[in-house]
């Protein structure tokens, strides 16, 4: 049913071309960032991230990651400004994170990795009707990537690793009303920009992407939650623990890498 991938060995990053042929594309992501090679853009205004309204609706377990879901009916929560023309609706935001002990995020800094990623997921609902037509389009998505490096506890990331525990298994959902994102912010929004893609199936080339340089901190205790999660369903006799769902750098094509002030 439907193409099956995964972060296994068989159904891994380095066998989605088969199913996904842009796998191999001109502008896939994630990239390893180089600092110094990124162009210092002095047009690239600041982000703006409007999620004081925002409604979060649920959080499942999609098989792939944990999945926060909001409404995305009108403009209540978007961001703009920097890189994009106009404002880009909040759907969803979900992480990617490694093993216990090791690194999961997508992006690199350097070759450095971090501990996970968040990525809240916006689409241009001004160009186009739906975020099914938006993902396809080059200029349709736009992702905040926000990377977790591990120490103090984050007092805000509670009230989701606490939730973890209901969406353990693949295919569960349950409601979940009242978060702001904004807790999840960083203080500092500096950031680079690229153009890229989806990292998991179908990997489309919709992505403009923004990656705030300044990370969160969370504990080690709040990740090894995240990795209670199974990447198996209830009904399946094979218990799989959700960890290293992210994909590696993938060439930078000549693509430009550009920083904020
Ligand atoms: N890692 S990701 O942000 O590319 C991503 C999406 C990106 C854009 C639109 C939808 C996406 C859905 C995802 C679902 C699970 C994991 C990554 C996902
Ligand atoms: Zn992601």
């Amino acid at each position: 049913t439907g193409n099956q991938w995964g972060y296994g060995k068989e159904d891994g990053p380095s066998a989605w071309h088969r199913s996904y042929p842009v796998a191999k594309g001109s502008r896939q992501s994630p990239i390893d960032i180089i600092p110094e090679q990124a162009f210092h853009d002095n047009s690239l205004g600041p982000i703006i991230a409007n999620y004081d309204h925002c409604t979060s609706i649920n959080i499942s377990n999609n098989g792939h990651s944990v999945v926060v879901e909001f409404v995305d009916s009108d403009n209540r929560s978007v961001i703009q400004g920097g890189p994009l023309d106009n404002p880009y609706r909040l759907k969803q935001f979900h992480f990617h994170w490694g093993g216990k002990g090791c690194d999961g995020s997508e992006h690199t800094v350097a070759g450095y990795s971090y501990a996970s990623e968040l990525h809240l997921v916006h689409w241009n609902a001004v160009k186009y009707k739906t975020f099914a037509e938006a993902a396809t389009a080059p200029d349709g998505l736009a992702v905040l990537g926000i990377f977790l490096k591990t120490g103090d506890d984050h007092r805000w990331l509670h009230t989701i690793t606490d939730a973890l525990y209901m969406v353990k298994y693949k295919g569960s959902v349950t409601d979940f009303r009242g978060f702001n994102p904004k807790c999840l912010l960083p203080s500092s929004l500096h950031y680079w920009t690229y153009l890229g893609s989806l990292t998991t199936p179908p990997l489309h080339e919709s992505v403009v992407w923004i990656v705030l340089k300044q990370p969160i901190v969370v504990s080690d205790k709040q990740m090894g939650k995240f990795r209670t999660l199974l990447f198996t369903g209830e009904e399946e006799e094979e218990r799989i623990r959700m960890e290293n769902n992210f994909r590696p750098p993938q060439p930078l094509q000549g693509r430009k890498v550009r920083s904020s002030n």
